[in-house]
């Protein structure tokens, strides 16, 4: 999935920009559903619903644990995390509505190389 390794040195993967990115959605005013795991204990229906959980706190320890092998991974799983939210949540709800304040933060920031 990731760039080809002959134009990979290229384009190489910034982690600095990813974390800085992912530091400015942690304090973000609508960013609270998003900090943790979600807890199943409190949402049994969560984990028979999405499939593929994902949160803020796990992106950035993949982050630091070098999962993302280009940034395109990284945007994936911030995705993910929006996906999920939309899924679970009703657009005119609480947390749906935090969902798209954050998607609309991330894709705004997100460079366009296509
Ligand atoms: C992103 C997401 N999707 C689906 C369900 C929950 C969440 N986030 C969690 C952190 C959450 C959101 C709202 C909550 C909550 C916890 O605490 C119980 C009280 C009501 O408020």
């Amino acid at each position: 999935f990731c760039k080809s390794v002959s134009v990979h040195f290229m384009l190489q993967f910034k982690p600095s920009y990813c974390r800085n990115l992912l530091c400015e959605m942690e304090c973000h005013e609508h960013a609270w559903p998003f900090l943790l795991p979600v807890n199943t204990k409190q949402f049994p229906q969560y984990k028979k619903v999405i499939k593929s959980p994902m949160d803020l706190s796990t992106i950035k320890r993949k982050l630091h644990e070098n999962s993302y092998k280009c940034k395109e991974e990284f945007a994936s799983d911030v995705r993910l995390m929006f996906s999920n939210c939309e899924v679970f949540n009703e657009d005119d709800s609480p947390v749906g509505r935090a969902g798209h304040h954050m998607r609309g933060y991330f894709e705004q920031r997100w460079p366009q190389l296509t």
